[in-house]
């Protein structure tokens, strides 16, 4: 029989969801994402060849959050779109699943409660993933609904990226270098072993390049480092995230300025990365638009630490073979990529500056010993591949 997959996957800055029908294959019905734009919110759903199905935007209601909003605006359009459809999972992606959770679950009561408690280590995320797991219980009170963890990609990481050099007890009570977006990277390194096996095999570093920003050293398609840490807020500038700073700086906060948890929670997550450093935006469109020197050192400082991280992240892998970018940036700002580019020949990378402009997908050249591509990512492929393999894990278990 056909069934029928909701996939949700509640970002920092947008929700994005997709429906898929699977009868033997595996299809997408439609893909589609509720963002900001200005005051306003903003749904668009395309099919699978890329064609609009559905454009709205609306004034946002400063009584109803962005999540809640977007998420009702959703699952509004699912059921006045596809009424007949034969629903038989949600699959979420959830921001973090801590120690427990290596692979995708199906979510019990149990399974939301331990959720609960990994809110304030993804405060952007976490609470929007449950909220809505709990919109799709409520839509479809008889669906299985599956979490599918951004960290579980990063479980397998050696001791030595996994651990702060704290006093021992912080590693045990789950303080640990968990790193994210790890259903992207997981895509990726899929999407990598069909277009250029050989290179999927090698040493591999993707830079996730979107709102949240993060790079990921694989070998052999597993993750052995990430610059990302114990939350999302660790590694690479982000929109809205500081990335990683001295520990001192907080130190100072608090003792200097008087700071408690909430103000500096709120400082690093939503005020800091490239809107506070550029005092402009979050966004790199309008950064790129923007002719304000804020503007063109907020995108410098950007450039600047993932050019660090690409050297850190090679010399853990003891040389590269293959660069990935993805993720809205990585697979849209050619001039971010080009300045990260630049003057890389010492670690093998050439860059093709008119493949690169044109945002093709091998833009090295050929005689460039390392291979730079663009990838777009797809994680709710990945969250629903994995819901069915949940789901279809539970029914042998039960049979
Ligand atoms: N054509 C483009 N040029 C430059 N930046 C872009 C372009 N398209 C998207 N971006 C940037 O990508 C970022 C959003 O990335 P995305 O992966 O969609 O975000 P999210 O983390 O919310 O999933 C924003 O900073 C946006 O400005
Ligand atoms: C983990 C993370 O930063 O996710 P996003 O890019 O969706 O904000
Ligand atoms: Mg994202």
């Amino acid at each position: 029989m056909t069934r029928h997959v909701v996939t949700l996957n509640a970002g920092s800055s947008s929700v994005k969801f997709s429906f898929y029908e699977a009868d033997g294959t595996l299809h997408a019905l439609a893909v589609g994402q509720v963002e900001m734009r200005g005051d306003n919110r903003h749904i668009v759903v395309r099919d699978a060849t890329g064609a609009v199905m559905h454009e709205v935007g609306w004034p946002a209601d400063p009584e109803k959050g962005f999540h809640q909003d977007a998420l009702q605006r959703v699952l509004a359009w699912r059921k006045a779109t596809f009424p007949d459809a034969h629903v038989v999972a949600a699959g979420h992606r959830v921001g973090h699943g801590g120690v427990r959770y290596e692979a995708p679950v199906l979510v019990t009561d149990a399974v939301l409660a331990e959720l609960e408690k990994l809110v304030p280590l993804a405060p952007l995320h976490q609470p929007h993933n449950i909220a809505g797991i709990l919109a799709a219980r409520e839509a479809w009170p008889h669906v299985q609904q599956v979490a599918c963890f951004d960290t579980a990609f990063h479980r397998a990481h050696p001791f030595v990226n996994d651990v702060f050099a704290l006093p021992r007890r912080y590693y045990e009570q789950g303080v640990r270098r968990y790193g994210f977006h790890g259903l992207s990277y997981e895509y990726i390194t899929g999407r990598l072993r069909e277009l250029e096996p050989l290179y999927a095999q090698g040493r591999v570093v993707v830079a996730h390049l979107g709102n949240g920003a993060s790079m990921c050293a694989i070998r052999d398609g597993l993750s052995v480092a990430s610059s990302m840490g114990f939350t999302p807020l660790d590694g690479l500038p982000m929109g809205t995230r500081c990335g990683q700073v001295d520990p001192g700086v907080l130190l100072f906060m608090m003792a200097q300025e008087q700071m408690g948890a909430d103000a500096i929670r709120d400082l690093l997550y939503k005020d800091s990365g490239l809107k506070g450093l550029s005092g402009i935006s979050h966004d790199m469109r309008e950064l790129e638009a923007s002719h304000l020197p804020e503007a063109a050192e907020a995108i410098e400082y950007f450039v600047f630490r993932i050019r660090r991280e690409l050297g850190g992240l090679a010399a853990v892998l003891k040389g590269l073979d293959a660069m990935v970018f993805c993720g809205g940036i990585g697979e849209h700002a050619w001039r971010v990529r080009e300045r990260v580019l630049e003057g890389m020949e010492w670690i093998g990378i050439e860059l093709d500056r008119t493949a690169n402009r044109e945002n093709a997908s091998i833009i090295s050249t050929q005689r460039s010993r390392v291979r730079v591509m663009i990838i777009p990512t797809d994680e709710e492929a990945m969250i629903v591949r994995h819901t069915l393999r949940v789901l279809d894990r539970e029914a042998g278990a039960a049979a």
